[in-house]
């Protein structure tokens, strides 16, 4: 993979499957050809015009890139297809990770625009030419790229473009960066180039270390963006093997997967062994095992002990594998000072980390330390020492003092954190009620109706979702990053729009209102089933649980400590706030603040051992530096 990255910005490659199909005039494939493991690459030809090379490991075919079709709908989950017109062939890449397909797709799209405005060579002039054949392979995307594609977008009003060549667009097509619509002339929009946040280098250096197939567990504080760079991790690798999980269905649907319970097929894996190996052998869930190469797991501090040594017998046993995890490639990260696993008898729980397999199973340990979430260095360094459960006389002053915070603007009202959950649906459903005017309940559209609760176990959104002008929601979707409208952004709802579906109108703390529509959420389930909710992006936010905000980023919270009941709960909530200024807290008592002597034991030796592991990280890290800072 990482050869594989390596060219992604350098050569512009993939490692994927392909499809060659040549059509008839009607449409249908009289020829196709399967190669299971191809390498596609962009280049250029003698004549500067667009190649692109399909490779099988023995034959290289390449085709001329002028007059084309991208289909590129399905680019999330690393399908596209590339219809070649005047050959009426056409190219099917699947299995290629999301990312380095977005890369590519939007090199292509943008450079085949670029080199229309620069005059193309006509057949004439070409023979003329007389030039020796030649292939080198695309340069990276840059600014003066996109700069010329916008150029020839504002000039030319219709999809004909120069010297006849035409970019294709349709339902499907585009000839724009992908997931999006059929360009319209007049509505072009704007291309830029990719607009992925980069990786700082430590979460740089981490994902090195995932693409040279190590079994990594990285950790980090709370916000420094271990979440984050799982999403860029999944999106590294190739989607048909790859497995995105968390402990819960919150941390599951932050990276777009399904939680760990789900894929295992195990129920709560309290039964024996062997029993647990029956189920995993169902229908729908062996497949899950036997297909799975690379095992994403967020939120790992969550996962009991027990939980994980089972899932690693499982592994070994319907693999047929004597290698740890049955060779399952892991990539495991959490906090494990943030929530424990949840103890189902009176004894406390034990930690993943205190399993007999988890030695055997991670090669490396990496830790983040760049706090993401918060700016305010001394806010962090408060959040720090509550994390280490080291509550000092100046941390306590401070957080009393939170307690007069006035943090309500623009009609937004703090979101109350709560310890237990009937007091979540409690405050809601009667702050709701107290509301003046009627209530307006939107329903979901759920695409198995029989299945809702395995919906509902992973959807961050209600099937009922009731609202009234003044209730106070929050984002449950990043809708427009560079606007603030992300996942957790609060806001308030100050009407409804006119007409049947009446949707609502919310402003939000960043000053944005904006008229909500519903969104599509898509789950795994079972089986390679997959299920979808369409709702909208919403949910009510007078109060929300501790346990379901691990993993969030909030605008503004009240929190009340006095039931807290669980060691590192209190550190949860506090370091969901974005700023000691967005936080209130009521009753600060310093007691509630514990952090796991295991847990501070395990992380203590980890430290002394990364003394040598510190050394490959900035190997890493170098490494990076060397391979291009874009596709990271
Ligand atoms: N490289 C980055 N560039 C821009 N924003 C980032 C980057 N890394 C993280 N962030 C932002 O920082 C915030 C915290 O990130 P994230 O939720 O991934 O942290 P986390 O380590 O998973 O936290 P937690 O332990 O609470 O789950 C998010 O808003 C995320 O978008
Ligand atoms: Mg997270």
């Amino acid at each position: 993979y990482l050869a594989g990255v390596r060219c992604a910005i350098r050569l512009i490659s993939l490692q994927c499957s392909v499809v060659v199909e040549r059509l008839n005039s009607s449409g249908q494939a009289t020829k196709r050809q399967v190669i299971r493991k191809a390498a596609v690459l962009l280049g250029r030809n003698e004549f500067q015009e667009i190649i692109l090379r399909v490779h099988n490991g023995k034959v290289t075919e390449s085709y001329t890139l002028k007059e084309f079709q991208l289909f590129t709908r399905f680019a999330k989950d690393g399908k596209c297809t590339v219809k070649l017109l005047p050959e009426n062939v056409q190219v099917l890449i699947s299995d290629c990770p999301p990312h380095l397909l977005n890369i590519f797709l939007k090199t292509l799209s943008i450079k085949h625009q670029a080199w229309q405005t620069s005059k193309p060579m006509t057949d004439r002039e070409k023979l003329k030419a007389c030039l020796p054949r030649s292939f080198e392979t695309i340069s990276p995307l840059q600014q003066k790229d996109v700069q010329k594609a916008n150029e020839l977008r504002s000039k030319v009003n219709a999809p004909v473009l120069s010297k006849g060549l035409v970019v294709r667009t349709g339902n499907k097509m585009t000839g724009g960066p992908p997931g999006q619509q059929a360009l319209h002339p007049s509505k072009k929009p704007t291309l830029s180039l990719p607009a992925a946040r980069k990786l700082n280098k430590e979460q740089a250096a981490v994902l090195s270390a995932v693409l040279s197939g190590k079994n990594v567990f990285f950790t980090g504080s709370a916000g420094t963006g271990k979440s984050f760079l799982l999403k860029r991790i999944v999106g590294s690798l190739p989607p048909k093997s790859t497995y995105a999980t968390a402990s819960t269905g919150v941390a599951a649907c932050h990276i777009g997967g399904t939680t760990l319970h789900n894929f295992a097929g195990i129920g709560s894996g309290s039964a024996p062994l062997e029993q647990c190996i029956e189920l995993a052998q169902r229908p729908g869930v062996l497949q899950h095992w036997t297909s799975c190469r690379h095992l994403i797991i967020d939120e790992i501090s969550m996962v009991e002990a027990q939980f994980f040594d089972k899932l690693e017998a499982i592994a070994r046993c319907l693999r047929r594998s004597t290698e740890p995890f049955g060779g399952i490639h892991l990539i495991v990260c959490g906090d494990f000072l943030q929530l424990p696993p949840i103890s189902k008898e009176k004894d406390k729980a034990t930690f993943c980390f205190q399993s007999r397999s988890w030695r055997k199973c991670i090669h490396l340990n990496m830790e983040l330390t760049e706090v993401r979430r918060q700016t305010d260095q001394s806010f962090i360094s408060l959040l720090q020492a509550v994390r280490v459960g080291r509550v000092t006389e100046e941390v306590t002053a401070k957080l009393i003092k939170s307690a007069y915070h006035k943090i309500e603007r623009d009609g937004i009202l703090a979101t109350r954190l709560c310890t237990h959950k009937d007091d979540v649906e409690l405050t809601n459903d009667n702050k709701l009620q107290q509301l003046p005017g009627s209530v307006r309940v939107f329903e979901a559209v759920d695409s198995d109706p029989a299945l809702v609760k395995t919906i509902d176990s992973q959807s961050p959104v209600s099937r009922l979702l009731q609202l009234k002008v003044g209730a106070q929601v929050m984002l449950t979707k990043n809708l427009d990053v560079q606007r603030g409208l992300v996942n957790g952004a609060r806001g308030v709802v100050v009407d409804f729009q006119p007409g049947k579906l009446g949707l609502p109108r919310v402003r939000f703390l960043c000053g944005t209102t904006e008229a909500l529509k519903p969104e599509r959420w898509m789950f795994k389930a079972g089986g390679g089933l997959y299920l979808s909710r369409q709702q909208l992006p919403l949910k009510l936010a007078w109060a929300i649980s501790i346990h379901k905000s691990q993993g969030m980023t909030l605008d503004c919270v009240e929190i009340s400590l006095a039931r807290v009941f669980e060691r590192g709960q209190a550190y949860v909530a506090l370091s969901r706030a974005k700023s000691l200024e967005g936080l209130r807290v009521m009753d600060f008592d310093p007691h509630v603040v514990r952090a796991d002597p295991d847990v501070l034991h395990f992380y203590s030796k980890l430290r002394k051992e990364r003394l040598l592991l510190q050394v490959s990280f900035w190997l890493y890290a170098s490494f990076v530096l060397t391979v291009g800072p874009n596709v990271l």
